[in-house]
């Protein structure tokens, strides 16, 4: 277990690099194991889910090869095969890639099984659009102690599909299967996230036949077979706007090399109503506090084109230091804002709300869920201990501690490993004053 003794105070300045997207890196990953030839994927980050996917498909007979420094995997799926429960059953709680490999596995070998999944403790997060779209397609689908077994004895046909709420998941879930069913399917409330879009671009290539509609509807032709493909991932506009969002808190200056604007344009726009600087060039984006007071904001996250759920907890840091008022309202999942208690003990004032304190009621509305934050500002940090909860939350945490007076010791930083590629050395780069501890 390793542990960061933070001494906070230094602004962040200096560049860091950006590679491919954690939520959409595993899932090209899975799409390899439809074709029928090898697949050549660029851009991948040493990140844990992938190398949680790297194992998956590893087991499933897959060969995954990595060409060192540059980030290329060739996956190779000529040797598809069942793997043994037990090695599965090893993964449960990893991420939550392993429900994507159902379809895929459907069509290659006519049955699959998958661990229970992890990912985030943000909410419930339950799967029941995944099994309803799986069962759509003509898939068994039974649950056994420790994961699901499905069965698909007379192959996958197209289907009608309409999603109660635009899942990114269940819409991933419909084009992997899909694409190789039998027939045509229709869906509705799809989501078009742009990970989606790169995901769609890398099916085509294999000779998919998808058409995204407006009015969030995408149509699919089923093909009977598919080749493999080659792909550069698209960059990781999570993690860029987390080290925007650690330069504003920290008073620094950060370019974020691979950053694409197209992909960031609510985040940019809420960045610059914040007060915070960019330079936005074709390389990269300058994220940077230009000094003076930040202005207060209301912020409400939402699916694709909105303001990302995963965007907000490392901004809310940057929002402590707003002067006035600001609120965000989380609509994207019921349970996000776990990670403010261990800010209101640095200084900061946050408080919870379960109303929806925005222009949109959202589907939490009238239950019991703190998912409004009101936060009052500029409130001064102060260090403290923090043992981080999950990843967007504890890279919110490594930035408090960042811009905070005093030293710090956060411990937990594995998880923060599932989607920041190499982020000890880009603190140090940036001029952060930290010792990692091995304990
Ligand atoms: C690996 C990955 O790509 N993770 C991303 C993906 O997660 P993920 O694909 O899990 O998120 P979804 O878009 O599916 O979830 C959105 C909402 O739908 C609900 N829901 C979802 C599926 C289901 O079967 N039933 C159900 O009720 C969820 O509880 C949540 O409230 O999109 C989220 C929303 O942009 C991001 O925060 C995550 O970083
Ligand atoms: C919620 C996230 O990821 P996951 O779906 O993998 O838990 C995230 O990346 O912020």
């Amino acid at each position: 277990m390793s542990s960061l003794r933070i001494t906070g105070g230094v602004p962040l300045s200096g560049q860091v690099t950006v590679r491919g997207a954690k939520n959409l890196v595993p899932k090209a990953m899975v799409a390899a194991l439809l074709g029928s030839t090898p697949s050549v994927l660029g851009n991948v980050p040493e990140i844990k889910d992938v190398s949680v996917v790297t194992n998956l498909l590893g087991l499933h007979g897959v060969s995954v090869t990595r060409d060192g420094a540059d980030g290329v995997l060739t996956l190779d799926p000529s040797n598809v095969t069942q793997a043994r429960h037990a090695d599965i059953d090893a993964h449960a709680g990893d991420s939550r890639i392993p429900i994507l490999l159902c379809g895929p596995l459907l069509h290659a070998l006519g049955e699959a099984f998958i661990p229970d999944l992890g990912g985030c403790r943000i909410g419930d997060r339950p799967i029941n659009y995944h099994l309803e779209v799986l069962r759509n397609f003509g898939a068994r689908v039974e649950k056994l102690e420790s994961g699901i077994r499905m069965s698909a004895p007379h192959g996958l046909q197209g289907a009608k599909i309409d999603l109660p709420y635009p899942s990114v998941g269940a819409t991933e879930q419909v084009l992997l299967t899909a694409t190789r069913a039998e027939g045509h399917t229709e869906l509705r409330g799809a989501a078009t996230e742009p990970e989606i879009m790169d995901l769609i671009a890398i099916l085509q290539k294999m000779g998919a036949i998808i058409t995204v509609q407006t009015d969030r509807v995408i149509r699919i032709e089923g093909v009977p077979e598919l080749r493999g493909y080659k792909h550069r991932a698209l960059p990781d506009r999570i993690e860029a706007a987390s080290w925007g969002s650690a330069a504003l808190s920290t008073g620094g200056d950060i370019f974020v090399a691979g950053a694409k604007q197209a992909d960031m344009m609510a985040f940019l726009n809420t960045y610059r109503k914040l007060g915070g600087g960019l330079d936005i060039q074709d390389e990269g984006i300058r994220f940077y506090h230009p000094g003076g007071d930040l202005n207060p904001l209301i912020v409400e996250t939402n699916v694709h084109p909105g303001f990302m759920t995963d965007w907000q907890q490392p901004l809310v840091v940057a929002l402590t230091q707003a002067k006035g008022v600001s609120i965000v309202h989380e609509t994207v999942y019921e349970n996000r804002f776990g990670f403010t208690r261990a800010l209101n003990r640095m200084g900061a004032g946050i408080q919870l709300h379960r109303e929806c304190l925005g222009s949109v009621p959202c589907r939490f509305g009238q239950r019991n869920f703190l998912h409004s934050a009101v936060i009052s500002g500029p409130t001064p940090l102060k260090a403290t201990d923090i043992n981080i909860p999950d990843l967007r939350g504890g890279f919110s945490h490594l930035i408090a501690a960042m811009a905070a007076d005093g030293v710090s010791h956060v411990t937990g930083i594995e998880l923060i490993k599932r989607g920041y590629e190499h982020f000890t050395d880009k603190l140090a780069g940036l001029g952060a004053d930290f010792d990692l501890e091995e304990r």
